[in-house]
């Protein structure tokens, strides 16, 4: 199994596999790279979401991530997501932006956030909607 090349909308997720590769995060050039896979299962991948990426005025990046096929191991994973409520205001924070400091990004609910931009494609950025 597959799974094509997206950002995870919510603040934080938490994944654990088993140790089987094919985990990729993007880098800025746009090349691939896989993230180390631990053969006994013992490590987490700590990945910002988009709404993070919010909260730090993008001080956090939400890193565009995928997972490749493999022919060799199956991969299993289970991911926590920890995301905002439906009514949740999200905007950077005060503390964040500093003196006289820009605000990348306009205040929206996480409702309208899931909204229609999340009926695009997998792999479409839904922050620019939301950028100042
Ligand atoms: O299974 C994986 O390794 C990645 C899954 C993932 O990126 C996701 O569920 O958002
Ligand atoms: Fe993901």
């Amino acid at each position: 199994m597959a799974f094509g090349e997206h950002t995870d909308p919510q603040i934080i997720s938490v994944l654990r596999s088993n140790g089987a590769p094919g985990l990729e995060i993007s880098l800025r050039d746009g090349a691939w790279a896989s993230v180390p896979h631990d053969g006994d299962g013992d490590s987490f991948f700590v990945n910002v979401g988009d709404t993070l990426q919010v909260l730090t005025n993008g001080r956090f990046r939400s890193v565009k991530h995928r997972v490749v096929v493999n022919s060799e191991k199956s991969r299993v994973s289970m991911v926590f997501f920890g995301g905002p409520p439906p009514g949740e205001r999200l905007a950077p924070l005060p503390a964040l932006l500093g003196d006289g400091g820009r605000s990348r990004y306009r205040e929206f609910t996480w409702k309208e956030y899931k909204g229609s931009g999340c009926k695009g494609r997998l792999a479409d950025d839904r922050l620019c909607r939301f950028e100042n």
